[in-house]
């Protein structure tokens, strides 16, 4: 694959926050794009009411974007919370949480579940959250393989994140695998956002070569400020380029802040037209 053929997607979440959550598929698909993607969109309620699921469904549809990507809930984002599913409080919301994710995906034709694993809870043992998280990330696996979907683990970065454990791609993969093995489940990927990892100080080129055959969701945006390519200082044509030619083949999702108008900020996207 050349880097004219990638495939990009607007994360609804952070681009086009000008707009109503039901007005952004639409304004998505005037600057060009038919693909996008989401955090839970429903706050901190884990199932949410039919009326609310079918009106976020039509948005899309007659916007005619496709929903690649859709994140389990995750809590209070704006509060600072990053995952549910690590968290012995929030687990039984996590779980109740599952079927209402799997069930949208399905209606939506959605196959890649982010799965955002949660800050440190003060006083629990380390060990009992990341045995919670791999039982948790492996029911979530289980019930996504039913829709042929995988379970995407995302490495954050500690500045922005600062209690969450899981800031480099060797933390994602150690525990990717420990869900794979004592899960017994294989649909569990790599979500590799550049950001992120670039803002840890990870060689994003080394990162691509190395990984991404485990990669199932790449994410960017660029450094240090989180804006749009071209706003920052990562060299995206050569990065997008390499993951182009790896064998990653996936979408790559437009995670940014735009710095301005959301529509104004596609402009210095490598093989977009
Ligand atoms: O919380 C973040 O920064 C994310 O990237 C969530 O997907």
């Amino acid at each position: 694959m050349s880097l004219s053929d990638l495939k990009y997607d607007v994360n609804l979440s952070i681009v086009f926050t000008e707009l109503p959550l039901l007005e952004r598929p639409a304004a998505a698909a005037a600057a060009g794009f038919d693909a996008v993607e989401l955090w839970w969109p429903f706050d901190t309620n884990p199932v949410p009411d039919d009326q609310d699921v079918d009106a976020l469904v039509k948005a899309l549809e007659s916007a005619g974007t496709q929903l690649v990507g859709l994140n389990f809930i995750a809590g209070d984002m704006p509060g600072g919370d990053r995952g549910w599913l690590s968290r012995p409080a929030d687990s039984a919301g996590f779980l109740a949480n599952i079927e209402a994710t799997v069930a949208l995906a399905e209606r939506t034709g959605t196959r890649v579940l982010n799965a955002l694993y949660g800050n440190r809870v003060p006083g629990v043992p380390a060990r009992e959250q990341e045995d919670l998280a791999v039982d948790n990330l492996a029911i979530a696996a289980r019930a996504a393989a039913r829709i042929g979907a995988t379970v995407v683990v995302e490495a954050l970065n500690s500045y922005e994140s600062p209690d969450y454990p899981i800031v480099s791609t060797e933390a994602a993969l150690a525990l990717i695998d420990r869900v794979r093995t004592e899960g017994g489940v294989d649909n569990v990927a790599f979500l590799a956002d550049l950001y992120h990892l670039g803002r840890m100080g990870e060689d994003l080129h080394q990162v691509i070569a190395e990984h991404a055959d485990r990669f199932g969701h790449v994410q960017i945006a660029d450094i240090p400020g989180r804006g749009q390519p071209g706003t920052g200082e990562l060299d995206f044509t050569g990065l997008l380029g390499a993951l182009a030619a790896s064998p990653y083949q996936g979408h790559v999702g437009l995670e940014y802040k735009p710095q301005g108008p959301s529509a104004a900020s596609f402009t210095g996207l490598p093989g977009h037209s």
